[in-house]
């Protein structure tokens, strides 16, 4: 084995990419990372000539050393064959003055799906050096959930229990996740919004207890959030991918740079280009955008984080996120690996809710990252001047990135990644077109009449699929849940 990742809270809690797959978070509640990443750089020659699938196993080479490009090339091939409504998979699209990647063609419609498609190859590939099956814990504020659960859905040796905060997620996005099928999925409801759900997971894979327990049924307990380095690895490749098609499409030259604007919540999507700019891609700057829970857009002003403050509810909510974990993993690499730094910072996080980056990291981040935010009224805004100016619809999330992409943007050209189709927030985006009240399928229709393109066959399904996961539950039953979500792992006899 390779150990190729330690944690971010301590050098010394080491493991190879596979068994970071498997673990998905350190022992010590640190998050994996690779301490020589960008040593080796892409070649970017190859990158300009190879198809995405290409590009996919040669990236995901570079980042998890010790699967073999065998693995990785079957890994690629099951995930990205018949899966993607486009032959690009995330084609980019001049929009005004910027341009957007259109992450949103898997099976889910929002941009997980580039990843969520890739972790159970990852997942299966690593639980053939073992004898124990996984059982992936996911938290979810609307998006991952519905792609984790896609991905793992009667997958052999695994099961899936994922929570999403009720009430607290778009109509379409609850019907996604409440009417799946499987015979490993479990779907819960939980009381409270996505950070309560979040930090509940984490602490149960803290849980030595329920380890223990997991355990003696030789089972392993792993995440499909960004947490889990399989699930961020694959997210690094459209970013390499955007800068490709803008090369072929003659916009900028091999040298050139280019920005991104992100919509972010857990920070995994954005923390992804920066692995790809340590990579060797040439990129100016990064815009974190986000709405309303704008404790981000503080942060990289400040250097305050700060998630003391009111939780809001937005027609965004797959970014309501106060604690957003993957800026943990930036940290890291922003103190040159100090692990006892950002232990402390995390420490201090978890106890106070708040921690102050010293200047000079705070400057070293802001070389590099700007960030902006737009609340509920500035998003419907942005929805219909786009819409008034370009023909083109963006779902609230990306509607955030590019006005965030606009405000930030110099002479580079500035891509602003499109992480969810319109449909899946129909009813806002049709408010925000037309200022009507919608039922969520009045709205699905409606707004396939303005788009033209077909609703996504996955969301088109949902008008008649049967609701099978109504479970509601308060944070302390979410150990119970996990529990009883184990009976349901596959274990090759039922597949
Ligand atoms: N926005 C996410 C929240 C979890 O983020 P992840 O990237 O860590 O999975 C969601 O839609 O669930």
């Amino acid at each position: 084995m390779v150990t190729s990742y330690h944690s971010t809270r301590n050098k010394g809690i080491q493991a190879g990419a596979r068994e970071a797959v498997l673990t998905g978070i350190a022992s010590d509640g640190g998050l994996f990372v690779r301490p020589d990443l960008g040593t080796e750089k892409a070649d970017l020659d190859r990158i300009l000539n190879q198809s995405y699938q290409e590009n996919a196993a040669y990236i995901l080479g570079l980042l998890l050393p010790d699967y073999t490009e065998e693995e990785l090339k079957q890994a690629v091939a099951a995930a990205y064959t018949g899966t993607f409504a486009d032959k690009a998979i995330t084609p980019l699209k001049p929009v005004g003055d910027l341009h957007v990647l259109e992450l949103f063609h898997g099976p889910t419609s929002a941009f997980k799906d580039v990843a969520l498609t890739m972790l159970p190859q990852l997942m299966s590939i690593a639980l053939q050096d073992t004898e124990d099956s996984a059982m992936i814990l996911t938290a979810t504020s609307g998006d991952t959930g519905k792609a984790a659960l896609s991905g793992f859905r009667d997958v052999d040796r695994t099961g899936i229990a994922v929570f999403y905060p009720e009430g607290k997620v778009s109509q379409i996005q609850y019907r996604q996740m409440a009417t799946q099928q499987g015979s490993n999925v479990k779907v819960f409801a939980v009381r409270g919004n996505f950070d309560d759900a979040q930090s509940a997971v984490k602490q149960l894979f803290l849980d030595e207890d329920l380890g223990q327990w997991a355990a003696g049924q030789n089972i392993r307990l792993s995440s499909a959030n960004s947490i889990n380095v399989g699930r961020l690895v694959p997210q690094v490749v459209y970013y390499f991918e955007a800068w490709k098609q803008l090369v072929n499409q003659g916009v900028i030259g091999r040298d050139d740079k280019v920005s991104f604007s992100v919509p972010t919540g857990n920070f995994g999507d954005v923390l992804a280009g920066y692995y790809a700019y340590r990579l060797g891609l040439p990129v100016k700057k990064f815009v974190v955008a986000s709405n309303a829970n704008n404790v981000l857009t503080e942060f990289i002003t400040t250097g305050v984080y700060d998630r003391n403050r009111p939780f809001v509810k937005t027609i965004s909510p797959s970014m309501d996120i106060l604690i957003s974990s993957n800026l943990e993993r930036l940290l890291y690499y922003m103190t040159d690996g100090n692990t006892e730094q950002v232990a402390a910072w995390m420490q201090e996080l978890a106890e106070t809710g708040r921690y102050e980056v010293t200047p000079e990291v705070l400057e070293r981040i802001r070389s590099l990252f700007e960030a902006d935010y737009a609340d509920d009224a500035a998003t419907k805004e942005t929805i219909a001047d786009v819409y008034k100016e370009e023909r083109y619809v963006l779902d609230p999330h990306s509607a955030i990135g590019y006005r965030a992409g606009l405000a930030k943007k110099d002479d580079t050209p500035m891509v602003v990644l499109a992480t969810a189709s319109p449909y899946k927030f129909a009813q806002d985006v049709m408010q925000a077109l037309t200022g009507e009240e919608l039922g969520e399928w009045d709205a699905l229709h409606r707004l396939q009449e303005l788009c033209q393109d077909p609703i996504p066959a996955g969301l088109a399904a949902l008008e008649n699929a049967r609701i099978l996961h109504e479970a509601v539950i308060g944070v302390p039953g979410m150990k119970e849940a996990v529990q009883g979500a184990c009976s349901l792992v596959k274990n090759g006899e039922t597949a």
